[in-house]
């Protein structure tokens, strides 16, 4: 199916009278946006420019190769692999890959995955060129005939804010198997440095480094900046509980402006052009019409769902007075689920003021019931209904928004869109609280009991999402439904009853003990680090 651009869907909210005021593209100047070019395959000095042979690589192992088919042709992408076998179906060649350890892996289907519970299992392999390579963004690309080469196409760097909590580290599992580089920074204040030692565990490779700090510290992001050349940002950290923020709104501006603001201001400093920003679906309001499109006016009930209206006016903004910068929205319905391996889920500190990490600690045990708040909606059963969407279909909608700013770990930088581009990530399919409880009743095997009380101020009664314009933009949809979220989420809370528990063997707040400049376990970065999250790091000094 042939890809709509991003911009096409920019142009049909801007063709649409009803869309806010603050969505707008600007006509792109061709190349003008495309950002620094990766060079492709430069030596390293003191390499010599050939590709390294076979055997070089025996004499650098001292052991066996196991050796592929000789190709015929010399390329780089791995669709352009595809295409050649396509057109001489029996020429003996094979489609490029990457190995698992060089920095670019291909998206793997979760049982040919390691199993993160083997030892050693997802841990990559130190190959013996690595120590070639001296810069972070280097790695190696092996081609089939057994040649391996330091690849400078480098992998992009993306800097995940927010990366340890439940979307974000979703995500950052998402980008690493993809092949992208990631950088996290998040003060943990609703999530445990654990979720990134799981990250890494999860998709087999670690990040390239992890920093505990609060966004708003703009000296130590401007650090953070400077340490790394980043494509591009995908910003998650925020406070984002609805019913909280009406009783702490001050708390609800402060941070969630307050590092919109510190990160557009480091991201212009550092002319880092790309944003995805975590939007939410709440920024609708009361719908009177379902299903929810983009078009739909603003009507924020509550000040979280004020906030995030507000930083989407403030990219817009931003966009405005800079034509580079490129942005891409993404308001999220109900994001529940789990990642399908067990090891990462939602783990919020404290009590949950989700419906379904709640849910979900009443069928475990830890607690007694569920207050659902609210029976006397005008909805079919008197409960609110949400359009709850898997977290890892949520991670996924990430990656392809990168892939849409032109940032694709498979192709080099492309050109970024630029100007604010708002679209849904939902699935369009309603279901009420008493709906997602009876659901999570038939995974877990197990009562959820719960008590109907009052409504809660902030809450709205219905939000269900229009899914069409992704769709069109990406050729994007949704492939999860209600029974595996529930069914994934209970396997992550059976095999975790008391979430992360104690962190992982991590050292919160460890500073650069080995003196090398870089986060602890680092060394080289992405690559041979046995885990950057295991030594999550206090901003660069
Ligand atoms: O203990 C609880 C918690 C929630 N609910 C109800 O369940 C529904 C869903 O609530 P929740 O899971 O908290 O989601 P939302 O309030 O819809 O907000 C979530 O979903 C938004 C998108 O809709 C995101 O932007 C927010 O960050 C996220 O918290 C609402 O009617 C709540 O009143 C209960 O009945 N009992």
């Amino acid at each position: 199916m042939a890809l709509r651009g991003a911009r096409g869907a920019r142009r049909d909210l801007q063709r649409d009278p009803a869309a806010p005021d603050h969505v707008q593209g600007h006509a792109q100047e061709p190349g003008r946006h495309a950002g620094p070019a990766r060079p492709a395959h430069v030596p390293l000095p003191g390499v010599q420019p050939r590709a390294l042979r076979r055997g070089d690589l025996r004499r650098a192992t001292g052991q066996g190769l196991r050796v592929r088919t000789p190709v015929h042709h010399e390329r780089t992408d791995l669709r352009d692999g595809l295409r050649q076998r396509a057109a001489a179906p029996h020429a003996r060649s094979r489609p490029i890959r990457r190995r698992a350890h060089a920095g670019r892996v291909p998206h793997r289907p979760a049982a040919t995955r390691p199993r993160a519970a083997d030892p050693g299992a997802g841990r990559p392999r130190r190959h013996p060129l690595r120590a070639l390579l001296h810069q972070r963004s280097q790695s190696l690309i092996t081609r089939p005939g057994g040649q391996t080469r330091v690849n400078t196409q480098a992998a992009p760097i993306i800097l995940v804010t927010g990366g340890a909590g439940f979307i974000g580290s979703h995500t950052c599992v998402e980008l690493l198997e993809h092949g992208h580089q990631v950088v996290v920074v998040d003060d943990h204040s609703n999530s445990s440095p654990a979720a990134l030692a799981r990250v890494e565990k999860t998709a087999g490779r670690p990040l390239l480094a992890a920093y505990r700090m609060d966004v708003r510290d703009t000296a130590g992001l401007d650090r953070v900046f400077r340490t790394h050349r980043f494509d591009a940002v995908v910003h998650f950290a925020a406070l984002k509980s609805v019913r909280e923020s009406v009783q702490i709104p001050l708390d609800y501006y402060d941070v969630n402006l307050g590092a919109m603001v510190s990160l557009l201001r480091a991201m212009h400093a550092h002319k880092v052009n790309r944003l995805v920003f975590s939007s939410s679906c709440s920024i609708y309001g009361e719908a009177k019409k379902l299903p929810l499109d983009e078009g739909r006016p603003a009507a924020p009930t509550n000040p979280y769902a004020r906030s995030k209206w507000m930083c989407e006016l403030m990219a817009g903004d931003l966009c405005r007075a800079w034509p580079e910068f490129a942005v891409l929205a993404l308001r999220y319905f109900n994001p529940v689920g789990a990642h399908p391996g067990g090891l990462l889920g939602e783990d919020p500190r404290g009590v949950p003021g989700n419906v379904m990490p709640f849910a979900m600690q009443v069928a475990v045990g830890r607690r007694e019931k569920l207050s659902v708040f609210g029976g006397d909606y005008a909805t079919p059963d008197g409960t609110a209904v949400r359009d709850f969407i898997h977290v890892v279909d949520v991670a996924d909608g990430h990656r392809v928004a990168l892939r849409e700013l032109g940032v694709d770990p498979d192709r080099p930088l492309g050109p970024a869109p630029a100007g604010l581009q708002v679209l849904n990530l939902g699935t369009g399919v309603g279901t009420s609280v008493l709906e997602l409880v009876a659901e999570i009743e038939r995974a877990s095997g197990r009562a959820v009991p719960y008590e109907i009380v009052e409504r809660q101020p902030g809450d709205v009664t219905r939000l269900v999402a229009s899914a069409a314009a992704v769709e069109r933009a990406w050729g994007w949809r949704t492939t999860r439904d209600v029974a595996d979220m529930c069914a994934d989420a209970w396997r992550f809370q059976k095999a975790n009853p008391d979430g992360y528990g104690a962190p992982d063997g991590v050292r919160d707040g460890a500073r650069d003990g080995d003196g090398d400049g870089e986060p602890d376990g680092g060394g080289e970065p992405g690559i041979t680090a046995p885990s950057v999250a295991g030594a999550v790091s206090g901003p660069p000094k």
